[in-house]
């Protein structure tokens, strides 16, 4: 039986997934597997039981990573799947940062109890609520990944010059992109040409509060300004004053701070991009198959920290698989075929890839596979952990 802890509520088109193999709650001791919104892993205990994470989403800066590689635990999530619910979002907030459409409602509230004089009130108060069109003005997307990608082409659509940044760029994404987008090699480019601009890229050591006084200077006066990625891109103070001197017009943020909320300009959405049902259970549906795949077979598909590896169970004559999860470095594997060939196991399919300082393996295998066997691979310093599938 698998165990697995669910630290956030998880769409149950995810969790029926599992059959009677699973067991699945929030209150699960020693989990094999657990999956995670954005929960804080940070300063949880990781148990040697721990297998594997799946974030049903796109961000993993709650998980340590690091920690995660070094313990053997692969850390999933679930690329694309609530691109489109955040897509849909950051059309708002486009609109919102510039239509002053949440003033002008809440304005409208207070003429309750006015009876017939509400139109003529309404007509004589909207002046106060003029807000430019997005159409012909000039849309700046940092980050051209599943969510910046499907923004800009939106964006494209309803009538905006759209740049785009993105040093990283994949081939696959530069394929779904409109050949109508603007390549922006630097992002002072974008600062400098954008009437408003859209960050989407993941929260980093190198991203962390790339929106700050600096960056802001070199943006056009009256830039609106839309973060729908993470909090801590942003220097808050920064924007603030931005926001205080007019050279921001506006902020519509997914992550609001303490200080931001009440500031005139800021418009804070709690943390909804993700939050609609089509994206819950996208989300919900491929995460539980990647800790499924992971757990039964040994296959590692979208996982943030360890290579992606994949082979079909289709040897006939061989029922064990053997998983290993190792350092990058060289002579591993002709040692753990060395070892292998010693207690006289032959290696009849394999796989092997590398991702940075970390690689994994994949034997399906015939011979006696005992339990002594993973024992004695996993004291080679190199090895990290060994599992045996039967
Ligand atoms: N508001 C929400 O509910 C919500 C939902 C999903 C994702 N997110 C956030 O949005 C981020 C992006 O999501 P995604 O699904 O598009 O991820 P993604 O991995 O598909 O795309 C991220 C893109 O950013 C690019 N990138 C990385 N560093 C960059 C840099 N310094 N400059 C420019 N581009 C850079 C990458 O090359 C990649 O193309 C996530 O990491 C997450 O933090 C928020
Ligand atoms: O990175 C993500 O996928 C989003 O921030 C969504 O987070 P949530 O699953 O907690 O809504």
């Amino acid at each position: 039986m698998y165990e697995i802890k669910c630290l956030n509520k998880i769409s149950e088109v995810g969790t029926s997934r599992f059959d009677e193999n699973y067991h699945c709650s929030e209150s699960v001791e020693n989990p094999d597997a657990v999956l995670v919104r954005s929960a804080s892993m940070h300063d949880m205990e990781l148990p040697k039981s721990l297998l594997a994470i799946a974030r049903a989403g796109a961000g993993v800066n709650n998980i340590p990573l690091d920690k995660c590689s070094e313990q053997g635990i692969v850390v999933f999530n679930t690329p694309g799947a609530n691109a489109n619910a955040v897509k849909e979002l950051v059309l708002a907030g486009l609109l919102l940062s510039s239509r002053k459409i949440v003033p002008a409602i809440e304005w409208a509230k207070t003429l309750k109890g006015k009876g017939d004089e509400v139109g003529k009130l309404v007509e004589k108060g909207k002046g106060a609520f003029v807000g430019p069109e997005i159409g012909g003005k000039t849309l700046g997307v940092v980050g051209l990944g599943a969510i910046g990608i499907l923004v800009a082409n939106a964006a494209r659509s309803l009538g905006m010059e759209v740049y785009g940044y993105d040093p990283y760029l994949s081939v696959d994404a530069a394929w779904g992109l409109s050949r109508s987008i603007r390549h922006a090699r630097t992002l002072d480019e974008i600062y400098a040409s954008c009437d408003y601009i859209t960050v989407h890229v993941p929260l980093t050591p190198d991203t962390k509060g790339m929106i700050n006084k600096e960056s802001i200077a070199k943006m056009k006066d009256g830039v609106r300004l839309l973060n729908f990625a993470r909090g801590d891109l942003a220097v808050s103070s920064d924007v603030i004053s931005a926001l205080e001197s007019g050279k921001a017009a506006a902020y519509v943020t997914d992550f609001p701070s303490d200080d931001m909320l009440g500031v005139d300009g800021v418009i804070a959405i709690p943390h909804l991009g993700a939050s609609t049902p089509e994206s819950e259970d996208n989300c919900a549906r491929m995460a539980a198959g990647e800790l499924m795949e992971y757990l039964q077979n040994g296959n590692i598909k979208n996982s943030v920290n360890m290579p992606a590896v994949s082979m079909p169970r289709d040897c006939s004559s061989c029922s064990i698989r053997i998983c290993i999860l190792h350092r990058n470095i060289p002579n591993t594997i002709s040692r753990l075929s060395g070892a292998l060939a010693e207690s006289g196991i032959n290696i009849e399919n394999m796989q092997s890839k590398s991702k940075k300082d970390y690689a994994y393996t994949i034997l399906d295998v015939t011979g006696d596979v005992k339990e002594t066997t993973a024992e004695h691979i996993q004291t080679f310093p190199e090895i990290i952990r060994v599992r045996i599938l039967r």
